[in-house]
């Protein structure tokens, strides 16, 4: 399953994310995140497959994920202003949004 696929490709990266100390592999990592995340909009979970994208859960899934790519991107900013360890404390808001997108659909 794709979408299996780019979950293990978010969870990868944000590992390595959170372990290197150096800029541009952090934000390679966040482009592979991204990429990861919008590709994960092109899929349904198991929960909602044969829903259509008018479904109320479709739309709070989806939107789930807008929410994940407009923080990656907000990591990313930090990132390339050089603020590393600031980009670091916001990339905590990913888990939260993994965490409580994963209690509803996973
Ligand atoms: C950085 C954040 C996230 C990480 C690291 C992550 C990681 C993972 C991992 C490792 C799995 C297990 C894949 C497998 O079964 O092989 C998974 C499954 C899943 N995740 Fe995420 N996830 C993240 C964010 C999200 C968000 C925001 C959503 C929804 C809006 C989401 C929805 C799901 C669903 C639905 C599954 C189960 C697959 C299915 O039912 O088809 N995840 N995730």
């Amino acid at each position: 399953h794709q979408l299996e696929k780019d979950m293990h490709v978010l969870a990868k990266t944000i590992t390595a994310f959170a372990q290197t100390d150096d800029l541009a592999e952090a934000n390679k990592q966040l482009a592979l995140m991204r990429k990861a995340a919008v590709s994960s909009k092109a899929s349904l979970p198991h929960q909602l497959e044969g829903l259509t994208p008018e479904n109320d859960q479709v739309k709070s899934y989806q939107g789930g994920l807008d929410q994940l790519i407009a923080e990656i991107d907000a990591v990313t900013a930090l990132v390339e202003k050089g603020q590393l360890e600031d980009a670091k404390v916001e990339a905590l808001k990913l888990v939260k949004l993994r965490n409580e997108y994963h209690q509803q659909f996973k």
